[in-house]
């Protein structure tokens, strides 16, 4: 794998000119966690800094107990850093209350996990509203927005459709439009291929490319090398600091894609 070697935005053809001022989807400095036990203390993250504009697609990659679990529950407003701070827009959660927490978890971030954790009861066009129910706003026009996220899924003819009924990449693509309903301050995605086969692997990073070819900023933590060369950048951790910051160039990309497309067309092949 050749990524060039370029950290945060400098010399980002994706990233508005230093004339448009760049907007953060979040900006993290000197990041710290620490889980306290009984018989020690676990330095999860060790001051992690780094910036993700809006419009950018960070993979975070790193050996198991990096830190990777740790800065996604940061980010996704699930815990509070021991020190440092995280920005979410104007707004530290460092210094926000559980249930200003919880408020911003709910309304302005995106999940999207690996086994999907859609409600089995509710159709199609209710998981992808679940996200209001907890805000009261349920009306037409939310609905109208529900069909219109299937619809870019594409699942606009499994409206009705229970989760049981639908494939898991189905169902991984109505956690992507439920991720959406609120129009997140970006997209976090947890090993969101880890359960898919390459071809329904390959139709969720598609996906993932649009949605963030129309501005969407998606922050995703993987393991897998082929999955990750589909971002933009990848930030590795190690022994819970940032270790690497790399740049994706979009010929690297292109080539992963035809990789990955060329699998798809030979594994179709022999089916
Ligand atoms: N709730 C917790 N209490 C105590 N220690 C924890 C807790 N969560 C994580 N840790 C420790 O913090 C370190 C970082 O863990 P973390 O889960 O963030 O790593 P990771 O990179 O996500 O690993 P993996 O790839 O295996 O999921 C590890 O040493 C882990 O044992």
């Amino acid at each position: 794998m050749s990524v060039s070697k370029v950290r945060g935005t400098e010399n980002r053809s994706d990233i508005p000119a230093p004339s448009a001022p760049v907007r953060l989807a979040t900006s993290i400095r000197n990041l710290t966690k620490e889980y306290v036990l009984k018989s020690e203390t676990v330095r999860a993250l060790r001051g992690v800094s780094f910036d993700v504009p809006e419009g950018d697609y960070v993979a975070i990659m790193g050996p198991s107990g990096s830190g990777k679990s740790t800065l996604l529950n940061l980010l996704g407003c699930l815990d509070k850093p021991t020190s440092g701070s995280l920005m979410l827009g104007d707004d530290d959660i460092a210094s926000m209350t559980d249930d200003q927490l919880a408020d911003i978890r709910s309304q302005r971030i995106g999940f999207v996990f690996q086994s999907y954790n859609l409600i089995q009861q509710l159709s199609v066009l209710e998981n992808i509203q679940v996200p209001l129910y907890y805000q009261g706003r349920l009306g037409p026009k939310e609905r109208e927005r529900a069909v219109a996220l299937a619809t870019e899924v594409g699942l606009k003819d499994r409206l009705g459709h229970r989760p049981s009924q639908l494939s898991g990449g189905q169902q991984q693509r109505v956690a992507i439009a439920r991720s959406l309903i609120n129009d997140p301050f970006f997209v976090l995605a947890d090993e969101a291929t880890g359960n898919l086969d390459s071809v329904t692997t390959d139709e969720i990073l598609a996906i993932f490319d649009r949605l963030n070819s129309e501005g969407r900023t998606i922050i995703m933590v993987t393991h897998e090398d082929d999955v990750a060369m589909r971002a933009k950048r990848i930030v590795r951790l190690k022994d819970g600091l940032l270790h690497t910051d790399e740049v994706v160039t979009e010929q690297e990309r292109n080539e992963m894609r035809e990789k990955q497309a060329a699998a798809v067309a030979e594994f179709l092949a022999r089916e």
